[in-house]
This record gives structure tokens, sequence and C-alpha cells, in this order.
């Protein structure tokens, strides 16, 4: 018996861990024409997102910039906040760097989508002050599900993998979060034309 699965019954297959490479079938990603070019900064999702929020006092701040095709690149600089162990980086603020980077492919795509997986290897220890640079894009898209890869680098953008990720993420429309989301922050959101105006503008695909 496994504390995870206690009763070692076979799982739902809502609740099967899905795989993390694109099934055979599954196509290219698209990026969209009006998508931001390559070296353009994305810019925030939502200005208190943990991630990327520029209003998120306790947040990441992590800044990513679109690549070619659907690829983005992004850095994250560890800040004392951000520690587990003395001087080094708490694994789950680096999956969390990992995760707002895949999400942010969605954008290079005008696709809306959450995180339904993710797997985080940790190949070095990331210390404190250091800048993370991060690398992901998609491998592959299968109905609703997005594939993706990442890798975060310390000492350049060439330098060591200190942490790498694969995902699946799911598309979704606007009303996930306005069905989901507390009412007051999705009221306050709402009520910004800016952030309506961004999310809207991505339920339209070529
Ligand atoms: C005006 C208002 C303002 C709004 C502004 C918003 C702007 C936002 C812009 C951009 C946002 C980007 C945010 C990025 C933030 C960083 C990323 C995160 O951390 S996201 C948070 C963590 N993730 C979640 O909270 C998901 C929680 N899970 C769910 O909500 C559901 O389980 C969901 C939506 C993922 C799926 O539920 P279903 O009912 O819609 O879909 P079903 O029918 O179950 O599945 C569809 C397909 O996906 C697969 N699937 C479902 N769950 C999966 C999973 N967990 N792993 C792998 N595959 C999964 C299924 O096997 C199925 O595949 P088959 O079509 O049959 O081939």
């Amino acid at each position: 018996m496994s504390a995870a699965n206690p009763t070692n019954q076979p799982r739902p297959p809502a609740q099967r861990k899905q795989p993390l490479e694109p099934p055979e079938d599954a196509v290219a990603p698209v990026r969209h024409p009006e998508a931001p070019a390559p070296g353009e900064p994305l810019g925030a999702h939502y200005g208190q997102c943990f991630g990327c929020g520029g209003e998120q006092p306790h947040g990441l701040h992590l800044s990513a910039t679109a690549g070619e095709g659907v690829s983005v690149t992004a850095e994250f600089t560890v800040k004392p906040a951000h520690q587990g162990a003395p001087g080094l980086a708490h694994g789950g603020v680096l999956t969390t760097a990992l995760d707002e980077t895949l999400g942010s492919l969605g954008w290079l795509m005008h696709v809306i989508a959450v995180t339904g997986r993710l797997e985080t290897d940790f190949l070095r220890p990331v210390p404190v002050g250091t800048v993370l640079h991060l690398e992901a894009h998609v491998t592959g898209v299968h109905g609703r599900k997005i594939y993706s890869t990442a890798v975060g680098r310390i000492g350049g953008p060439d330098g060591e993998v200190a942490v790498r990720a694969d995902a699946v993420f799911i598309e979704v429309k606007v009303e996930h979060f306005i069905d989901n989301g507390r009412d007051e922050e999705i009221e306050a959101a709402m009520a910004d034309p800016d952030q309506v105006r961004r999310a809207r503008a991505f339920e339209v695909n070529p």
C-alpha cells in the first residue's frame, strides 16, 4: 500500500497521472500572428500574480521575453525571502519559477491555459543572489492539452542546468477564473478594463 493511494484501488481515469510526453497524434504549436515578436517582453498577465505580477510585493517578479516559435526566456533572481535551507533557494519556489515560465507560453499562442501536471527535476542547488535563466517551449498540442518543457540555468544563459521541468497545461476560457476565483479579486479584475481586454483577446483564436 502506498501513502498516496492508501486503499490500493485503481484510480479513476481523471485522477491517473497523465503522460508528460505529447501523444503521437499531437500537433505542433502555432504561434499567433499577433504574438509579441521575439525579444519583446511579455509583461505580467495579472498584476497580483505571485510569479510575474509587478504589484505583488511577495512575488518572484519573474520577467519573460518572447522567443522564436512558441518559446520564451525568463529571468528570476533568488532573494533571501526565497530560501529553503540557509542561503539556498526553496525547491517549491524554483518550481513556481518554472511553472510561471511555462505558463507564459500560452500568450504566444493566444490561449489561456492552467497547469494540469508539472514535474520538476532539481539537479544543482541554487544559492540566494543567483539569477536563474529560464527557457521554455511547447513540445506539442493535443486538443486542449499543451505539452511543454523548461530548463533553469545558473551562471549565465548558457550555464549549468540547475532545474528542469515537464508539464501539461490545459486550455481554459476566462470563465474558469470568473467561476472559481474569490469574488473580491474577480470583481477588481473585471473592473480593470486593461485586465479584461488582455484576458478576452485570448478567446479569439485564428
Ligand atoms: C475578467 C477576469 C480576469 C481573468 C484574468 C485571467 C487572465 C489569466 C491569463 C493567464 C492565466 C495563466 C495563469 C498562469 C499561472 C501559472 C500557471 C498556474 O499555476 S495555473 C494554477 C494551477 N492549476 C490549476 O489551478 C488547475 C486546476 N485544475 C482544473 O481547474 C481542472 O482540472 C482543469 C481545468 C485543468 C481540467 O478540467 P476540465 O474539466 O476543464 O477538463 P477535463 O475534461 O477534465 O480534461 C480535459 C483534457 O485535459 C486532460 N487533463 C485534465 N486534467 C489534467 C491534468 N491534471 N494533467 C494532465 N492532463 C489533464 C484530460 O485528460 C482531458 O484530456 P482528453 O481531452 O481526454 O485527451
